[in-house]
């Protein structure tokens, strides 16, 4: 089933070591089906240069394993919980890239400085709160999704204007329509985290970029209210 998903699947995880978003095996991407509810996700520590569509794992959003025999990815929770919050995304993207994680570790959002993350993101990437011990102690998968799904609904954010977020101490998720935009979305984050560390390098009183400049940008790219090819009602 869903044989076209896994191809895609299966060419976003290879995706990123060829970006080089991860060391070993510390990402994971999924795609999600609208049509029948199901996700489709990389097993648990496989080599992304083995995967094959047989290996991935096709899970409703309740977490009931439909196809595959292999353990799915660590972080299942965490992207099931994303596709059931934030409707419109098609695949998720998990990495541990290391100017975007040395954001998340450093519990700072990536402001927008420029025309590079306005492109793509529409204002500062956020960083969630830190998670308590009872979260981190309890179903911690599922509760990193939480403090996600808190941050955009706390900062008022739309995930389809900003397809992507650090998890205080640990690291990005990226998002988009389908895995490809995902993984696109990924390569831009770790690009313009270390633009702006650089940045402030340079100058540490860099300010945020003009408001009528990211919207310059971002607009023009994206319009309005346009949500990934459907105009928001
Ligand atoms: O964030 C983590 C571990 O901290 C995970 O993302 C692993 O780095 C990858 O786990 P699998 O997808 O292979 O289960």
């Amino acid at each position: 089933m869903l044989e076209t998903l896994k191809e895609q699947v299966v060419e976003a995880n290879r995706d990123l070591p060829k970006y080089g978003l991860v060391t070993f095996t510390w990402g994971n991407v999924s795609g999600f089906d609208k049509e029948s509810g199901l996700m489709v996700i990389k097993p648990s520590g496989v080599p992304y240069e083995e995967l094959k569509p047989k290996d991935l794992v096709v899970l409703d959003l309740e977490g009931n394993i439909v196809e595959g025999d292999l353990k799915p990815s660590s972080d299942t929770p965490t992207h099931r919980l994303l596709y059931q919050k934030f409707p419109g995304i098609g695949g998720i993207v998990h990495t541990h890239s290391p100017w975007a994680t040395s954001w998340a570790q450093a519990g700072k959002g990536v402001p927008a400085l420029g025309t590079t993350q306005a492109d793509y993101f529409y204002g500062t990437i956020p960083c969630t709160r830190r998670m308590t011990k009872e979260e981190v102690q309890g179903e911690y998968e599922w509760e990193t999704g939480n403090v996600i799904v808190e941050a955009f609904q706390d900062q008022d954010i739309d995930p389809l204007q900003v397809p992507g977020v650090l998890v205080h101490s640990h690291a990005p998720f990226n998002w988009g329509k389908d895995p490809h935009e995902a993984i696109h979305n990924a390569v831009v984050l770790e690009e313009v985290a270390k633009m702006a560390l650089h940045t402030y390098q340079i100058n540490p009183n860099t300010e945020d970029m003009d408001s009528f400049l990211l919207d310059k940008h971002y607009l023009r790219k994206h319009g309005a209210n346009a949500y990934y090819g459907q105009d928001k009602k």
